[in-house]
């Protein structure tokens, strides 16, 4: 219901309306006939609604484009409520009174005010103008520094001047953000303050003691530089563990970014590449951080190797290989369980430096499920879990059936236990890299058919291989896009508890009988555990640490799930 207030009892006549009105005669003599249009324009003119809505929209109009006063919105409110307050018997006018009465209606009125007028902290002042003319062309940046760091590196730049210059722009940060700051622009004044000849130390600590306002004055970098508007768009897993503090070569810790093997990072800048500028995965923060380049991770770990292995030869009281499991079971003993090894196949490749691995998101195909590698140190409980893992959901996972060249034996069936065929036949695919492992075994051969994977596969089961960790490189491909889970072992107490309470069987043993587990073999599990994982990590999707069998069954079952049901991050070129 519109409220009528006391406010526009008399309406002035509209001065223009007016000056129509005194123009109609003369308009009435030049169109004859007309008289009734006439008539119509003086009655239009005259009317009060017509002056009463000119009033309204002249003063909409100076209200909307007057010069506000310090307090104008307040003051304002002050003048609605005190020409209403007396009205009494109207309820919209009281609930107005009430409305313009709040807190927080008060509170808004005054930021309004505050705003308009730029009444806020802190205050820039104008941009100088007195800029010596022989000067470069130079450019005065002006931000507002807060807590965080303004996200850029500075360098010396390679003159006889001290010259400091913008080394690289944090994507994100507060610079980046700005715009107006690029790679190769050169800082000569912070505040006012002359940076030339100072060293990069002493420039980030002037920079870290400022907040508020900070003015740079800077000449714009030559290279055209795209680095704010252009962001990379490669996705990688970090094959290694990276911690900037404990980096003695990073040119700024604190922009360092710190990760685990195994996360994705997005990689938003290669324009340097020594030092690429990342992202999590998942990472809500703005600023990207540093991290170190494919090429200078790849030359610090070959080197540390290196070193690694000049210690190895002083001290050569201790030569213990690094795939070699255990000096303590001889190894043909293994081949009583395993019946062959994969070491000719899928030989591991000792001079591949795992950094990063490019990778996509892969969408679950629910016509051709992702295999389930389990791989672990011998006596780990892989096949349990794996005998396990399938009765959980029978029918649902399926082993692949291995081919052999041993001549078939009465009352077996080709296609049960093993796919007869000839050894020529066998050696030809072997040769063909056909096989994802395979090894001779009492003058027979015994294998993994990549084709015997990919029927697995092609039948719409989930396919379940505990290989030798060797054959990890042959299986890791395209063809056969397996998840891999490493069976971690618990530390030494716990295997002796749990693997007591089950009587665990160590099946390691060359002769047909099985044997409880000794410490010193358990000892062997965890010791071969950690060589695996310092040089197959890198490969594993996964990590389940088999304490209790139940939880670890529990957890595969989660996980096998999981894989069934969201999409993962697989190396670039699986998805195709
Ligand atoms: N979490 C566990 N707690 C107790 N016993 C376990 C556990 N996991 C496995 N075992 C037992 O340990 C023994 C070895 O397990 P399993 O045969 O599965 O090992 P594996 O990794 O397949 O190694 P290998 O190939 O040498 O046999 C078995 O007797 C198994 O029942």
């Amino acid at each position: 219901m519109p409220v009528t207030l006391p406010l526009m009892t008399k309406v002035p006549s509209d001065p223009d309306a007016q000056k129509l009105l005194t123009a109609l005669p003369s308009l009435e003599a030049r169109l004859p006939g007309k008289e009734h249009a006439v008539a119509f324009l003086r009655r239009f003119l005259r009317s009060k609604d017509l002056h009463r809505t000119i009033y309204i929209y002249r003063k909409l109009v100076q209200l909307t484009t007057m010069r506000t006063s310090a307090d104008f919105a307040v003051s304002q409110a002050a003048d609605v409520f005190c020409s209403i307050r007396y009205v009494t018997d109207n309820p919209l006018v009281q609930e107005l009174l009430q409305i313009l009465s709040t807190p927080h209606l008060q509170a808004l009125l005054y930021c309004y005010d505050k705003v308009t007028n730029h009444d806020f902290e802190p205050k820039i002042d104008p941009i100088p103008l007195n800029v010596d003319e022989d000067e470069a062309a130079v450019k005065i940046v002006r931000l507002i520094k807060n807590n965080e760091p303004l996200g850029a590196t500075i360098a010396v730049k390679d003159d006889d001047e001290g010259t400091i210059e913008v080394a690289r722009v944090l994507h994100g940060g507060a610079a980046d953000r700005s715009g107006l700051i690029n790679v190769g622009d050169e800082v000569h004044e912070i505040n006012g303050v002359c940076v030339r000849g100072l060293t990069p130390d002493e420039v980030v600590d002037i920079l870290s003691r400022i907040t508020g306002p900070v003015t740079l004055k800077l000449t714009p970098s030559l290279k055209t530089t795209l680095q704010g508007s252009r962001e990379c768009k490669t996705r990688v897993k970090a094959l290694f563990d990276y911690t900037p503090e404990d980096d003695d070569s990073i040119p700024c810790p604190e922009a360092g970014l710190a990760f685990t093997r195994g996360e994705i990072l997005h990689i938003v800048s290669q324009d340097d590449s020594t030092w690429w500028q990342a992202r999590k995965h998942g990472d809500t923060k703005n600023r990207a951080g540093i991290i170190p380049g494919k090429q200078l991770q790849e030359r610090r770990e070959m080197l540390r190797r290196l070193a690694a292995k000049a210690e190895a030869e002083r001290s050569e009281t201790r030569p213990i290989s690094p795939c070699h499991n255990s000096p303590r079971i001889p190894r043909q003993k293994r081949l009583r369980k395993t019946m062959y090894h994969a070491i000719q196949n899928g030989e591991y490749d000792t001079e591949a430096v795992p950094t990063y691995e490019e990778v996509e998101l892969y969408q679950v195909k629910p016509y051709a499920l992702r295999p389930v590698i389990l791989v672990g140190p011998p006596g780990v409980g892989r096949n349990e879990l794996k005998r396990r893992l399938k009765a959980s959901n029978a029918g649902h996972f399926e082993e692949v059936l291995p081919h052999t060249s041993r001549p078939i034996r009465p009352f077996e069936i080709d296609g049960k236990e093993y796919r007869f065929i000839s050894r020529e036949e066998m050696q030809a695919d072997i040769i063909a890299q056909r096989y994802a492992e395979y090894g001779e075994y009492k003058g027979n051969l015994y294998g993994t058919h990549i084709d015997s994977i990919q029927a697995v596969i092609n039948s719409k089961k989930v396919c379940l291989l505990t290989p030798h960790t060797q054959a990890l490189k042959l299986m890791r491909t395209s063809e056969i896009k397996p998840y891999i889970i490493y069976i971690r072992p618990p530390s030494l107490e716990c295997l002796q508890a749990t693997r007591s309470v089950s009587l665990a069987r160590c099946t390691n043993s060359d002769t047909e009988d099985t044997k409880l587990f000794t410490t010193e073999e358990l000892q062997d599990m965890i010791d071969s555990g950690h060589k695996l994982e310092e040089r197959f990590g890198h490969l594993f999707d996964y990590v389940i640490v088999n304490a209790d069998l139940t939880d670890a069954l529990r957890e595969l079952i989660l996980i096998t799930n999981k894989i069934e049901r969201e999409p993962q991050w697989v190396p670039i070129g699986w998805c195709q």
